[in-house]
């Protein structure tokens, strides 16, 4: 596997978790670099989700999680969000009787004490705004900032769960089944939105069944399989590699995002 570029961004160093007897993660290593998109595959119970839960605080485990540069491993969930990590979940999160906008806000003024020392010197109300305008430009949903979030299609509704992210101020976004429930148009669209969100900054960890949303989009993949890491490389090298289409893909898949 090749070295980073830089210790900016997320990076696990032999990342492993033990449900009893169970190894769910077995010395899983990943680098998700600021702007790039990192995929995260495997068949179901190959220990996805339980990767984010670890890297996120919601599980125990062994081995190092750096966040630009800084052992976080040690830290609670919430610090680990104040220090720039960010998940959004399976299930729906929004305020349905708030509109887009608010939902947002929410999120940007959910801060920890750094906010609280910056609120001290900007004026709150005018950098929220700021952020939520910007969040929402990048996801390309600006036209819908005062539609009540229940009222969007599912599609915009992930986008904004997305945005809320962002809006909190996330370096690191850990997106787990981010296009579940969308038909395949608007999972084309998601793509485009993801590859906006990681080109405005942060970097994306992507959890997806939708191969051809996956390997259309991310620029690295890793492949679990019973927890193990079996494969890390480029979409187009994980497509035709022997050990990854034996384990999950089954047959070589054609890139349909480009
Ligand atoms: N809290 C837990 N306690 C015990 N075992 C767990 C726990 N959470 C997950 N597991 C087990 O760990 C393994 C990995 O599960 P995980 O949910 O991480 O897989 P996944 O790759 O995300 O699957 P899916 O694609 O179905 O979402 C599975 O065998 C699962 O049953």
């Amino acid at each position: 596997m090749s070295e980073p570029v830089s210790d900016k961004g997320l990076h696990t160093r032999d990342l492993t978790v033990r449900y009893g007897g169970l190894v769910a993660n077995d010395s899983v290593t990943i680098d998700v670099e600021p702007g790039k998109v990192v995929g995260l595959i495997g068949p179901n119970g190959a220990g996805k989700t339980t990767f984010v839960d670890a890297v996120t605080g919601f599980t125990a485990c062994e081995g190092e999680i750096l966040l630009d540069g800084t052992r976080i491993d040690a830290l609670p969930p919430h610090e680990r969000r104040t220090a720039g990590l960010s998940r959004t979940w399976q299930s729906g999160e929004l305020f349905g009787n708030l509109s887009v906008a608010e939902n947002l806000l929410v999120a940007a003024r959910a801060g920890g004490w750094r906010t609280l020392v910056r609120d001290i010197f900007v004026p709150r109300r005018k950098k929220s705004d700021d952020v939520v305008a910007r969040a929402l430009d990048v996801v390309g949903l600006g036209d819908v900032a005062d539609t009540l979030a229940r009222d969007l299609s599912l599609g915009q509704q992930k986008l904004v769960g997305v945005a809320r992210a962002l809006a909190g101020g996330a370096e690191v976004l850990l997106l787990d089944e981010p296009a579940a429930g969308l038909d395949s148009m608007e999972s084309q669209s998601f793509a485009g939105r993801i590859r906006s969100i990681a080109d405005s900054g942060p970097g994306v960890l992507l959890i997806d069944h939708d191969m051809s949303l996956v390997l259309g989009v991310c620029d690295t993949v890793t492949v679990l399989e019973f927890g193990k890491q079996i494969f890390t490389g480029t979409p187009a090298e994980a497509r035709t590699d022997p050990t990854v289409v034996a384990a999950y893909l089954g047959a070589p898949v054609e890139a349909t995002h480009a």
